[in-house]
Formats: structure tokens, C-alpha cells, sequence
């Protein structure tokens, strides 16, 4: 029988089919082939077979990974090894906040990349409207939107956009990516009112939030106007996003409005586009086509890539 993966550990899943039922299920046999290398061998979104148990119909076996349309996966540091966050995605909906926890442009970056290079849709959700803009965020948020970016800003807290952001998830698979904090359960919660999903304060300390989702969980929200319920991942926060598969010398293909410039340098594509004469992506910067901040981004994410070091 098919199946979706809701959520679960190691080796216990919750897995629905297609009628709605949901059981926990292990995984048949060591591991899974595809899985191998992972952190996880399997993400909320995953659509797998099942055989259920015979003795008790609401527990079964995962016997095999059907393929997957994507994966959005960051590296794991600890684990030092991928962890996949969410399959089969629709829309990556990188939640982000003008404070608390502070405005980390470069963690959006590093999601927006990620997705790109999965060829999911992203999109940038600014939540806690309710708090006060800062000229930096506004004039980046205006950069991400000129690169064709799509902005949904809402507060968890006063409700403002969340009929706008209940439309654009409507009869899609999404999953909200974002730091610890930034209120990604506080906005499954306002989104739909039967949830009670724990949320949490930030710790008085750092600002920051304290991790209170430590496992991701896909939830269908109840039917909108269009008469299709959303269904979308809450990933665990995480202080870090780490970009997985991506060679350093390919990240300017990432970036949106240097993808064109590459291989167009005088030195072609031995440029390191940090100093030579005929730079295509420096003249783009001294011009202003490339922010100053993006263009400082790349180099950050590159020389992490590189060295496999990162700062924050
Ligand atoms: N001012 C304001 N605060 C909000 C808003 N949304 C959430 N918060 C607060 O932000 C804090 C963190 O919210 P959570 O929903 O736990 O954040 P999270 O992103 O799920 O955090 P993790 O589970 O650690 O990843 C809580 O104190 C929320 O009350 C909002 O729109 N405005």
C-alpha cells in the first residue's frame, strides 16, 4: 500500500495513506538504499510502500522509498552527514523575522540556494510584521524581491497576511525552514486553530530561540475557499543552515543575478571574481546590479564551502 511520511525518528514513522489512516511504522530490513549516508533515512513528505501488520492494523512496515520528486536536505554538523528536512516539496517557505531572533539575511540566502539547486520554489515568509522594520531588512527584502523572489509578510501574533499566506499554500506540500525562534509553530497554530503545537520564548540569554520543535511533522490544514487543505512541514529550527551539495566553484550559478555573468569574465571560468581586471561579476557590484551584501554573501558561503569552516 502507498503512503506518506508524516514524521517520526530513526526508525519508528507515522505514515498515512491514502485514506486518511495513520500508523507507525519501522523500516523493514536495515536500512534503506537511497537512505544511505543520510542522517535520517527518511523526511516528512516521503511517499513510501507499506505492508501493514497482521496482527494490528495500526502498525505496519516501510518496505520500500518510492522515488522522490526532491529532497531538501541542509548538512548536519554534528552528524556530519545530510539530514533531509522535507520531500517532495511543492513551495520552501523560508521564515525569517526583522528581530527577535535578529535578522540573519545570510541564513536566508543560504535556504534560498538550497532550494534553488533542488529546483523547489521558494518563497520568503517575513513574520512578526508586528515588530519594528529596520532600513537593512527593507532594503534587502527589496533586493530578493528585484531577483524575483516572492515576499509574504505576516504576524503569527495580530494575524495580519495570514489570509494571503493561507491562499498561496492552498493545495500545495510546503515546509517552513528558518531559525529557531522565528515562529514557524506559532504560524501552524494561527494557520489552523485546532493545533497546539508548542511554542516557546527566547531564551533571555542570547535572543535566540531555544529549539522547541526538535522533529519535523507534516500537518493538512482544513480545506480553504478553493476547497484544497494545505499540507506543510514544521522542520526542527536550527541555528545554522549549511548548504549540502554544492561544489564552491558552482555557487555563483546559485545566485540568481550572477548565474548569467559566469564563464563571461575576461579569464573566463578560472575567474575567482575577487580582484582580476574584467571581472564581469565585480563590474556587476561596482555598478550596483549586485548588492554589496549578496555579493559579500557569496563569498562568505564560498569560502565555508571550501573550507567546510563556518562563523555563524
Ligand atoms: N511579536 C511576535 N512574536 C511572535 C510572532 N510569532 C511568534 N512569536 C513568538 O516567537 C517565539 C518563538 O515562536 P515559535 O513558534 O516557538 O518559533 P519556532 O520557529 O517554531 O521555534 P523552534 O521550534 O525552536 O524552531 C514565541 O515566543 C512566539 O510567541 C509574531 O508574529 N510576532
Amino acid at each position: 500500500m502507498e503512503a506518506m511520511v508524516l514524521g517520526g525518528t530513526n526508525n519508528t514513522f507515522e505514515v498515512e495513506s491514502q485514506d486518511g489512516m495513520v500508523r507507525l511504522c519501522s523500516i523493514k530490513g536495515k536500512i534503506l538504499r537511497e537512505s544511505e549516508g543520510y542522517y535520517n533515512p527518511l523526511a516528512p513528505g516521503d511517499r513510501v510502500s507499506v505492508e501493514v501488520d497482521e496482527h494490528d492494523p495500526k502498525r505496519g512496515q516501510i518496505i520500500n522509498l518510492l522515488p522522490r520528486k526532491n529532497h531538501f536536505v541542509r548538512w548536519n554538523q554534528k552528524g556530519k552527514s545530510p539530514q533531509l528536512l522535507a520531500s517532495n516539496l511543492d513551495l520552501a517557505v523560508v521564515v525569517t523575522t526583522p528581530a527577535e531572533p535578529p535578522f540573519r539575511p545570510r541564513f536566508v540566502d543560504r535556504a534560498l540556494i538550497q532550494a534553488d539547486a533542488e529546483r523547489i520554489e521558494p518563497l520568503i515568509l517575513l513574520n512578526k510584521s508586528d515588530l519594528p522594520q529596520d532600513p537593512d531588512l527593507e532594503e534587502r527584502m527589496e533586493d530578493w524581491k528585484r531577483l524575483g523572489y516572492e515576499i509574504i509578510r505576516v504576524s503569527a501574533h495580530t494575524g495580519d497576511g495570514l489570509d494571503v499566506l493561507a491562499a498561496r499554500l492552498e493545495g500545495r506540500l510546503s515546509a517552513f525552514v528558518g531559525q529557531s525562534g522565528v515562529g514557524k509553530s506559532s504560524l501552524l497554530n494561527a494557520l489552523d486553530t485546532r493545533l497546539s503545537l508548542r511554542t516557546a520564548g527566547l531564551s533571555a540569554k542570547y535572543g535566540r530561540g531555544t529549539h522547541t520543535t526538535t522533529r519535523g511533522m507534516l500537518f493538512h490544514l482544513p480545506p480553504g475557499e478553493s476547497g484544497k487543505s494545505a499540507s506543510i512541514i514544521d522542520t526542527p529550527g536550527v541555528r545554522r543552515f549549511v548548504l549540502h551539495g554544492i561544489e564552491a566553484r558552482d555557487l555563483a550559478l546559485y545566485f540568481r543575478e550572477m548565474e548569467a555573468l559566469v564563464g563571461t569574465c575576461s579569464w573566463g571560468h578560472s575567474c575567482t571574481h575577487e580582484h582580476e581586471p574584467g571581472c564581469k561579476i565585480l563590474e556587476a557590484v561596482y555598478a550596483g546590479v549586485i548588492h554589496e551584501q549578496r555579493y559579500e554573501s557569496w563569498q562568505r558561503i564560498r569560502d565555508e564551502l571550501e573550507t567546510g569552516r563556518w562563523t555563524d
